[in-house]
């Protein structure tokens, strides 16, 4: 008999619960150890009240299957899911170097070699994700974590889509990551596909070599200055990387 994988069966009390790593706005994650193997995760639990008074219930489902069916070093695992009567249960793979916006926070802004590196792991992630038709639509440091070995790992697929999609984003949380197709309210109609993410790709190291995004200002002036492309890169970012930065946005 060939050897199935035997789908496995999740439930809390397989699991040891440690200190919580953050909350957001509908959960908290925690470490975990799963007790019978020692495996540890992070335990992403969100509340089913939470999620059904903020109607993301399309989003929660799309996190979990557009996740577990991805596997890439630089993308964070889902490894399975459960509930119980009140709460949503997400396995996720544990990133033992935390949060990328507070590395960035420490460091001001990353030099050019790092930025290089963090730049072509997320390309990579990329590259994978547009080959299976996922595009993210929200690639920003605060949804990029850092594994034991300094790698990245992008997590948070609650806003990723299958290409192509017309579907509109209601706008909430960070403008600054949106690409001009996504903010011009006459382009808003038309589809939109896998390109978004480059743009997000340009305001990423934009963001790793200056230190702040490229159009950080007030909301509308974010939106117009994004349709408009305004943005100025200071002198002390290398030529290859202005260049660079200037082709990958304007793709
Ligand atoms: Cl519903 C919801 C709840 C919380 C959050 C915010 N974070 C999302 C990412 N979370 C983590 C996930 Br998922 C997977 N692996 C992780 N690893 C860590 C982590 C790991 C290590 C640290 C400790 N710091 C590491 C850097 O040096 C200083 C100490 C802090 C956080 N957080 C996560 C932590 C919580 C988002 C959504």
């Amino acid at each position: 008999l060939i050897k199935q994988p035997v789908p496995k069966i999740f439930h809390l009390g397989m699991f040891e619960i440690g200190r919580p790593l953050g909350k957001g706005k509908f959960g908290r994650v925690y470490l975990a150890r799963e007790r019978e193997t020692g495996f540890v995760c992070a335990l992403k639990v969100l509340h089913k009240d939470e999620i059904q008074q903020g109607k993301i219930e399309k989003q929660v489902a799309r996190e979990i299957e557009i996740q577990s069916n991805l596997r890439h070093p630089n993308i964070l695992r889902l490894y399975g899911h459960f509930h119980d009567r009140k709460r949503i249960f997400l396995i996720l793979e544990y990133a033992g170097k935390g949060e990328l916006y507070k590395h960035l926070q420490k460091a001001d802004r990353f030099p050019g070699w790092k930025a290089a590196q963090y730049i072509a792991q997320m390309a990579s992630a990329l590259r994978y994700l547009h080959h299976k038709h996922v595009i993210h639509r929200d690639i920003k440091p605060e949804d990029i974590l850092v594994g034991l070995h300094g790698e990245l790992k992008m997590s948070d697929f609650g806003w990723s889509v299958h290409a192509p999609s017309g579907r509109r984003l209601t706008k909430c949380g960070t403008l600054d990551y949106l690409p001009p197709e996504m903010v011009d309210p006459k382009r808003c109609e038309k589809p939109y596909d896998e390109k978004v993410d480059l743009w997000s790709l340009g305001v990423l190291m934009y963001e790793f070599l200056v230190g702040q995004a490229p159009f950080e200002d007030t909301p509308v002036m974010t939106q117009r200055r994004i349709a408009k492309g305004d943005m100025t890169i200071p002198s002390f970012v290398s030529s290859e990387a202005k260049d660079l930065i200037r082709k990958v946005s304007s793709s």
